[in-house]
């Protein structure tokens, strides 16, 4: 199930990324620290009341500088306007109502999307009064919020959460492999997609599609059907903003969110960037299924070792990601490019793997008897049982006496010996400890 996007959007200086990480703060120290993703965020999974959803702040853009404020505003309201399903739109108590919050309140007034407007900077209940003038911008009940107190979370919370759709799924069948090529501006996600229909003109008219349609391309290759996610997204070109970083991770979420297999292009040219990783991480963090493309491998000097050691540099840079397989192509010269459909094929078979029980917990006996689990405080944890609940990625569950002498590196250590036993190459695994009593 697809989670729904929420943005905030503000002027500058007005609490956006206090609040933001006020919001996913809590939730950082429960979503697992695995060395190498990055610290530094820009978007984070959240849940409240049940109902999960992942936030951006499309704050900090940084422009030329002779682009004047209202400009970047106005382009983070459009892109929000585009991308998100929630819009909190941020104001300042301190400051009241401006003019550019005034225009920004028209674009999305006009957008029709859902806006919760939050008045930041409300320190003191004095200054409650000062979130009355905030009706006028016409979105109904402004929340009144305090990032440097953390008061008034809650209720913006609640009320970001009654506005998330129902995200309507897709109705392409289950066979229908859904892939999206995500990747930082220019490393050839038009040029691989062209690649890929221009080979295979086998371009099927029968996937059934929903309302997407217009913007997913279906196509079919030796029998396999897939989808390419949100491919007309990838033509809207030329905008200033599909150069910063942040417009072009939120463009990628939807796309990710939708895909079961993500596309994670690296500009084998220029190497890895940090924003790579960004990108990367939310295609971790969703729960997909990954294969990172080297592409432009045309241009690339190379002798028998420059794929090896290409490809220990993208293990160094993503150790979040080890699942994940390379593929060396390019789009241009579609050198290599028979390499890319088997692949991906490959890792949506793995995502959508179901182990059986007895042969799951088989491999976990051998782990345990190899490696003991921890104590702590004279108490040994004692696994049970194990057993996948669930697939796109394999979600298992580890029963055991009490969760909370389960280590992180033992649950590495147990998804390891998993791995090696049933491979599930290119998709994360999920594993879950519960108190045995939980099962029924
Ligand atoms: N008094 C007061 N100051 C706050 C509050 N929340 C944030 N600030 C301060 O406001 C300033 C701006 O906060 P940020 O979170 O960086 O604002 P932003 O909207 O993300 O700014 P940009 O990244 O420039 O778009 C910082 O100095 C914060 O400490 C608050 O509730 N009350
Ligand atoms: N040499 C070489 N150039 C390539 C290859 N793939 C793409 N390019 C070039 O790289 C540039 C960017 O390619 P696009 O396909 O537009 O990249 P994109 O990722 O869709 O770019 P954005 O729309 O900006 O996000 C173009 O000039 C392409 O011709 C390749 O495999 N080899």
């Amino acid at each position: 199930m697809a989670r729904p996007v929420v943005a905030i959007v503000g002027r500058p200086n007005v609490g956006k990324s206090t609040i933001f990480n006020r919001i996913i703060g809590d939730r950082l120290a429960i979503v697992e620290d695995k060395p190498g993703i990055t610290r530094d965020r820009i978007y984070g999974a959240s849940e409240w009341n049940g109902k999960p959803f992942s936030i951006i702040d499309t704050g900090g853009i940084e422009l030329d500088d002779e682009e004047p404020i209202l400009k970047s505003i106005r382009m983070q309201a459009e892109l929000a306007i585009e991308e998100a399903d929630v819009i909190v739109f941020m104001c300042d108590a301190k400051a009241g109502v401006t003019g550019s919050d005034e225009e920004v309140a028209g674009m999305l007034y006009r957008s029709g999307k859902p806006v919760v407007v939050a008045v930041n900077k409300v320190d003191n209940i004095g200054r409650m009064d000062n979130i009355y003038e905030f009706y006028n911008l016409g979105f109904g009940d402004p929340i009144g919020v305090s990032g440097s107190h953390g008061t008034g979370i809650g209720d913006l919370l609640d009320a970001i959460t009654d506005n998330l759709p129902e995200l309507a799924e897709d109705n392409y069948e289950d066979d229908v492999i859904r892939v999206a090529l995500i990747g930082r501006p220019n490393v050839g996600k038009s040029s691989l997609v062209n690649a890929i229909l221009g080979e295979e003109r086998v371009i099927v008219s029968d996937i059934a599609g929903t309302t997407r349609d217009a913007i997913d391309t279906p196509f079919e290759k030796d029998g396999q059907k897939y989808v390419l996610i949100d491919t007309a997204g990838m033509r809207k070109r030329g905008k200033v903003y599909e150069t910063t970083e942040k417009y072009s991770v939120m463009r990628a979420m939807k796309a990710i969110e939708r895909a079961d297999v993500v596309l994670v292009l690296i500009n084998g040219e220029e190497g890895i960037i940090e924003q790579d990783k960004h990108i990367a991480g939310y295609a971790y963090e969703a729960g997909k299924a990954s294969v990172f493309v080297v592409n432009k491998w045309d241009v690339v000097e190379k002798d028998d070792k420059t794929m090896h050691q290409f490809e220990q540099k993208i293990r160094d840079h993503f150790l979040f990601m080890t699942y994940a397989p390379v593929v060396f192509l390019s789009a241009k010269t579609k050198q290599r490019l028979h390499k890319l459909l088997p692949v991906v094929q490959h890792v949506a078979e793995q995502h959508t793997k179901r182990v059986q029980t007895h042969l799951l917990n088989d491999v976990v006996s051998d782990a345990i008897a190899i490696n003991p689990p921890p104590t702590d405080k004279g108490r040994r944890l004692r696994i049970n049982y194990v057993t996948q609940v669930t697939v796109k990625p394999p979600t298992i569950v580890v029963f055991v006496n009490d969760p909370e002498l389960m280590h992180f590196s033992y649950e590495r250590y147990l998804e390891n010996k998993i791995r090696a036993a049933f491979n599930f190459e290119g998709t994360p695994i999920r594993l879950f400890t519960r108190r045995k009593s939980d099962e029924g």
